[in-house]
């Protein structure tokens, strides 16, 4: 499936309980985020098995995929369009003999030391961050600001998206750093409605 990082949707459970994860991300998709990543980090591997196949029926004929953060096992048996691992969630090697060629794999880099290890032969895209510190990872590295996000978006062997604490507003700042886009948690998925949300991301901060 083809790869736009243009606007990335990384849901979270607790943020959309509320509207339901798939009516949350049906509503960003409409409102233009181009790539989905579901990430839970408290379901079961059976569970979020589940919440991936009902996420891929709602977007089938989208031309959205759909990604797993973490879990490769999950990734594999939901038939979902691809992974997105951490620099601890395990060998990037085994994740694509395991996915195969045609699927999508991101990677998150949060340093230079890091950026100079990334494997780009079996990668599809890098995740930068954090930009701003943000309450939606607990565990985040130091932030990175504009600055530190431009360094490393210059040294990227790989197309890549900036995320953390992005809001709208952000948008034009993080792709003007080099980015092909912002990646966002809680600015689309805790808004009371997401496709608004998501169509100022598209349109650089502005609703008009
Ligand atoms: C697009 C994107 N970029 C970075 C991350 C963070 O991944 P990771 O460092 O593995 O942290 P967790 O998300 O697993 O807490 C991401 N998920 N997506
Ligand atoms: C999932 C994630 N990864 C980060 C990283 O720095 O790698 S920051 C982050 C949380 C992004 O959520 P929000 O848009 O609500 O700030
Ligand atoms: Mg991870």
């Amino acid at each position: 499936m083809r790869l736009d990082l243009s606007l990335y949707l990384v849901t979270d459970p607790r943020l959309c309980a509320e509207r339901g994860l798939v009516e949350t991300v049906v509503a960003a998709v409409r409102g233009g985020a181009t790539l989905v990543q579901l990430r839970d980090k408290h379901a079961s591997d059976g569970e979020m098995i589940d919440q991936a196949r009902r996420l891929k029926a709602a977007l089938a004929g989208s031309g959205v995929p759909l990604l797993i953060n973490d879990r490769l096992a999950v990734a594999v048996e939901s038939g979902a369009d691809g992974l997105h691992m951490g620099q601890d969630d395990g060998e990037v090697a085994a994740a694509r003999a395991a996915l195969g060629e045609g699927a999508i794999l991101g990677l998150s880099v949060q340093t230079l030391a890091q950026m100079a290890r990334v494997d780009a032969e079996r990668l599809d895209y890098l995740g930068l961050g954090p930009v701003f510190a943000t309450s939606s990872k607990h565990d985040h590295a130091e932030p990175l600001g504009f600055e530190g996000l431009a360094r490393l978006a210059a040294a990227s062997p790989l197309p890549a998206v900036a995320i953390g604490g992005l809001k709208a507003e952000h948008a034009d700042a993080v792709r003007q750093a080099g980015v092909l886009g912002p990646a966002v948690i809680s600015a689309i998925c805790g808004r009371p409605d997401p496709e608004a949300a998501a169509k100022a991301f598209a349109v650089g901060g502005r609703l008009d």
